[in-house]
């Protein structure tokens, strides 16, 4: 397949009622080394525009290249919303919408359509309330490209992987097992080579118990089944440390110990980085086929039809997004 001169990105909006729309058209007006084509409705997007001050001038995905215009310009492949959005207020009528949005980037990375796809928030609940079994782009994504993945959030400062993702904590010990933590660690483990460069990954694994299972005194996860599954990772060469009370984890001291930490589920290290970077941060999908970056915040449903999200974390997945299709053009 021809490499394109300039990467093409695809860029999902995410819930229709929610800051999505707008971090769209406030992304339009950063100068970026690539062609960006929003999969979305037009009108939702001219509204979204409208919403913050910026005049936006919408292009057919394979128009030829735009003419200098003082508007910010923007490619669209237009997929119809179910309802006209009220901002704040999600509707299940336009959950079919936003999933066609993820089916029409994701088969289009898988195509070499797109180079890359960059999602904005979603509203889960509403999907599920409209009947349909859901639980988020990262789930979406594997099962759409038949692959094993894992969830990263990556800050400038900190990587945090996840064992678990969308599951209710209660389910979480069941689901810790030898065979999920294996196949999760040597995904990171290869993408930590493949997509950042470390020619050695230092990967440190979370207990998940109080003070990593107090030597089975709060727990026997670790003794029965972590520290089996690391053991066996080292023998294969893997760099691994822990398992890790969570609690001190993060620690500087214990920060400059690993390139990547594992947790065990989703609200065990999440909050360490959106804390100290919410602004920064980027959640990646490691595995896929293809390249998907995405916001680290939800739909914010507060703000939405303000026009005063701020667009950074949607930015630097932009930023990321390109990156990787750099390294991997570079690597090919
Ligand atoms: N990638 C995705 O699709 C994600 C979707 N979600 C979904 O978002 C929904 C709402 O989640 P919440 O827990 O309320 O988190 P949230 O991130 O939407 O909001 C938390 C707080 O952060 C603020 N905030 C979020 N994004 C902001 C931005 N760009 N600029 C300024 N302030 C911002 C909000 O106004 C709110 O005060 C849930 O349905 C959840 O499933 C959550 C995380 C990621
Ligand atoms: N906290 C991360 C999150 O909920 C985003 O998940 P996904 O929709 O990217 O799978």
């Amino acid at each position: 397949m021809d490499i394109r001169p300039r990467p093409r990105l695809a860029l999902t909006a995410g819930e229709p009622a929610g800051v999505g729309p707008e971090l769209l058209a406030r992304l339009a007006s950063i100068p970026f080394d690539a062609e960006l084509v929003a999969i979305t409705d037009r009108e939702l997007l001219k509204r979204a525009a409208r919403r913050c001050d910026i005049q936006l001038e919408l292009l057919d995905e394979d128009a030829p290249a735009p003419a200098i215009s003082t508007a910010v310009q923007l490619r669209v492949r237009h997929v119809p919303l179910g309802a006209t959005e009220r901002p704040g207020h999600p509707d299940p009528a336009n959950a079919a919408h936003v999933l066609a949005t993820l089916a029409e980037a994701a088969d289009g990375c898988l195509s070499g359509r797109y180079d890359a796809v960059v999602t904005a928030p979603l509203q889960k609940a509403s999907i599920n309330e409209a009947g349909i079994a859901f639980s988020g782009h990262t789930e979406f994504f594997a099962e759409r490209a038949g692959a094993d993945v894992v969830m990263m959030l990556a800050s400038p400062e900190l990587r945090v992987a996840l064992a678990t993702t969308h599951l209710p904590l209660a389910a979480v010990p069941a689901a810790i097992q030898a065979d999920l933590l294996t196949r999760t660690l040597r995904i990171v483990d290869a993408e930590l080579r493949a997509k950042f460069g470390i020619e050695r990954p230092r990967i440190g694994v979370l207990g998940l118990n109080p003070h990593a299972g107090e030597s089975g005194h709060l727990g026997r996860e670790e003794i029965d089944i972590i520290i089996p599954a690391l053991d066996r990772l080292r023998d294969e060469g893997m760099d691994l440390l822990g398992p890790l009370p969570a609690d001190t984890a993060f620690v500087p001291v214990m920060r400059a110990r690993y390139d990547a930490v594992l947790a065990m589920y989703h609200d065990q290290a999440l909050p360490v980085l959106k804390s100290e970077a919410f602004d920064r941060t980027v959640n990646l999908t490691l595995g896929l086929p293809f390249i998907r970056t995405s916001v680290d915040h939800g739909t914010a449903l507060d703000l939405a039809g303000s026009g005063r999200a701020d667009a950074s974390s949607l930015i630097a997945a932009t930023r990321m997004a390109l990156d990787l299709v750099q390294r991997a053009r570079n690597n090919a």
